[in-house]
């Protein structure tokens, strides 16, 4: 890695086109990022407009054409591009803004400069938090203020919800009957008391405590009904902006904001630290694919789909409602037939179209609410539709079997 990664010899102090970079630039140019390279070079100088312009030239080129057709040079420009601007702030005493470049870094950026913007990141969220702390100290406020009762809940599920056959509950599962009663079987099982030494469990219902930690970071949300609607659209905010949209969240609006099935643990990684990695993920021998955040306000609906790996769902903060149909009754479920959106339903089961659909009105399934310390287990294949109660967080463990390793 970089020669500039070391904590004494902050990347945000020094020179960026130090002795690895040059290759890069060289790469760039045979590339033909002729003017990027020459504004690298002054920006590298300490001029603000030149390193704007180089994150402008590689944003254009991130947006040529379809994200697998971008040459993987420019991803790694781009960070570099963001690295330079945010040093420029740096030197201006502008963190908010450093962290803003850093982030748009790591998430559009390429993964040869990601341990720089690693630890650029650290230098200045140590900088902002410090100045967050003189504001708002003594502000404690809750995601989640009170216990809400099932029955409460009822009238927001979809009909016949909670009427039939309910996913299997165990208490503190070991991994021996996991693999068992569930993993062989390929069943699905809610298991409590599993999350009591996750820190998360004491720490991210505090708002104060989420701002603290990740209050200036830039975020991928999503905004609208949900991804198989017209209006649904992506946007970047601050997670302190996220954080006011939930307390302020009303769920009867079309236009919930939902940060779902995005890797804020490698982008935050002070919240990683917070979370532990099951035992039951190891069932099977093969590997993790991917750690994910799902955070938003009461009425997020994730729609019918299915996911290709074995899954954990654990829920952290606030309530989910959570439908499961069997692997086997993908042919029932009307999938859509574009190739991108094969793995979802066309059904909408807050408002099931019988006459369209009406091989799905009988079909047998399984269904929980999710209550925070505990967490549900989706084998692969298995088609889930999960819809917010509360204000909900919950982070998602995908893994392969050693039979599955090598599937995407
Ligand atoms: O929690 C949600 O909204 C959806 C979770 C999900 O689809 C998953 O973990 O695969
Ligand atoms: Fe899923």
């Amino acid at each position: 890695m970089s020669a500039t990664s070391s904590a004494e010899d902050d990347i945000l102090e020094t020179p960026i086109l130090d002795s690895e970079r040059p290759s890069l630039l060289q790469k760039i140019s045979e590339e033909g990022g002729y003017a990027y390279v020459r504004m690298a070079t002054l920006a590298a100088g300490g001029d603000m407009r030149a390193a704007e312009a180089t994150k402008e030239v590689a944003w254009e080129q991130l947006h040529s054409g379809p994200w697998h057709s971008v040459i993987p040079i420019w991803r790694d420009a781009y960070a570099m591009a963001c690295l330079h601007v945010a040093k420029l702030h740096y030197a201006a005493g502008e963190f908010s803004l450093v962290l803003r470049a850093l982030d748009m870094g790591l998430i559009m950026g390429g993964l040869t400069l990601r341990d720089d913007l690693n630890s650029a990141i650290k230098t200045a969220s140590e900088k902002a938090r410090t100045k967050l702390d003189d504001v708002e100290e003594d502000n404690k406020s809750r995601l989640v203020c009170e216990k809400v009762e099932v029955a409460e809940l009822q009238h927001l599920l979809p009909v016949k919800s909670l009427s039939s056959k309910l996913v299997g509950r165990r208490s503190s599962l070991s991994l021996e009957g996991f693999l068992r009663d569930y993993f062989l079987p390929g069943s699905p099982v809610v298991i409590s008391d599993c999350m009591a030494d996750w820190p998360a469990q004491s720490k991210w219902n505090n708002v104060n405590y989420l701002k603290k930690i990740a209050g200036f970071r830039t975020i991928p949300v999503e905004v609208g009904k949900n991804y198989l609607c017209q209006d649904w659209k992506q946007e970047l905010i601050t997670f302190s902006e996220f954080l006011e949209r939930i307390l302020s969240n009303d769920s009867t609006t079309a236009d919930t904001t939902y940060l779902a099935q995005h890797p804020l643990f490698d982008q935050i990684q002070e919240l990683r630290q917070d979370i532990l990695i099951p035992d039951y993920c190891f069932a099977g021998g093969g590997e993790m694919r991917s750690l994910n955040a799902w955070f938003g306000p009461g009425g997020t609906v994730t729609p019918l789909h299915h996911d290709p790996h074995h899954n954990i769902l654990a829920q952290v903060v606030g309530k989910k409602y959570v439908r499961l149909y069997s692997a086997s009754l993908s042919e029932e479920l009307y999938p859509h037939a574009e190739f991108m959106l094969r793995n979802s339903s066309q059904v909408d089961l807050d408002n099931i179209d019988e006459k369209e659909f009406p091989r799905v009105v009988n079909l047998e399934f399984f269904d929980c609410i999710l209550s925070e310390g505990e967490m549900l287990y989706i084998p692969p294949k298995w088609w889930h539709y999960v819809r917010s109660l509360t204000t909900s967080f919950s982070v998602s463990f995908w893994w392969s079997d050693s039979a599955n390793s090598s599937a995407s």
